[in-house]
């Protein structure tokens, strides 16, 4: 089994590893997962789930790509923020397109409010959550480790963790059986 992500962010990459191994180490034996640069298309702080989607689904293809057209998967992650009514969330969003048929399969990381004072500077100040959290944190590139998420709940859920639930349900559609559940 060969994946392909379209992304050298750690926290990203260790999820799709973990994820992976737990998933499909069983019934494939052997797992590689290939970590490729690609650009997600988007603008680099997603401001909707439609925004986010769009990087994940384009990180998948063009991961594809970048692989020769080898991988049996193509995964794509892009955290952003939504609004609901006149709150905000973060939320990833995670798209697995399998490279032999074009299916595409999409799932999410659970949501979780971001705060005014976060919001007025990615709003008004126009800077991205990573650059944020590591002005707020005094550490270097949050984004790859624990992420705001981790941060945000005192260690308690990382991003690679976060990230996982909605890995696991993109990949849903090759889990479970296709006739029954799934539409062609
Ligand atoms: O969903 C998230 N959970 C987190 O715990 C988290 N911590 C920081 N961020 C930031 O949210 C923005 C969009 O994320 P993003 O997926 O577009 O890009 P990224 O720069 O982190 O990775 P990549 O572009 O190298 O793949 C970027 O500013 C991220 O760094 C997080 N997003």
């Amino acid at each position: 089994m060969h994946i392909v992500v379209g992304t050298t962010n750690k926290a990203k990459v260790a999820c799709v590893v973990s994820t992976a191994e737990t998933i499909f180490a069983v019934a494939h034996g052997s797992v590689t997962v290939e970590a490729v640069d690609v650009v997600s298309g988007v603008s680099s702080q997603p401001m909707s789930a439609e925004e986010s989607q769009r990087g994940a689904l384009q990180r998948a293809k063009l991961a594809i790509e970048q692989s020769g057209n080898t991988a049996d998967f193509g995964v794509g992650l892009e955290g952003g923020v939504e609004q609901i009514g006149d709150r905000w969330f973060e939320c990833g969003w995670m798209c697995v397109v399998e490279r032999a048929t074009g299916r595409i399969g999409w799932g999410s990381s659970a949501r979780f409010e971001m705060s005014q004072k976060i919001m007025r500077k990615i709003i008004d100040e126009k800077k991205e959550l990573a650059e944020i959290m590591d002005e707020l944190t005094g550490e270097t590139d949050v984004r790859s480790h624990a992420g705001a998420m981790g941060i945000l709940t005192d260690g308690h859920l990382g991003r690679a963790a976060a990230y996982s639930h909605g890995l696991i349900f993109a990949f849903a559609p090759f889990l479970s059986d296709r006739e029954k559940y799934w539409d062609s």
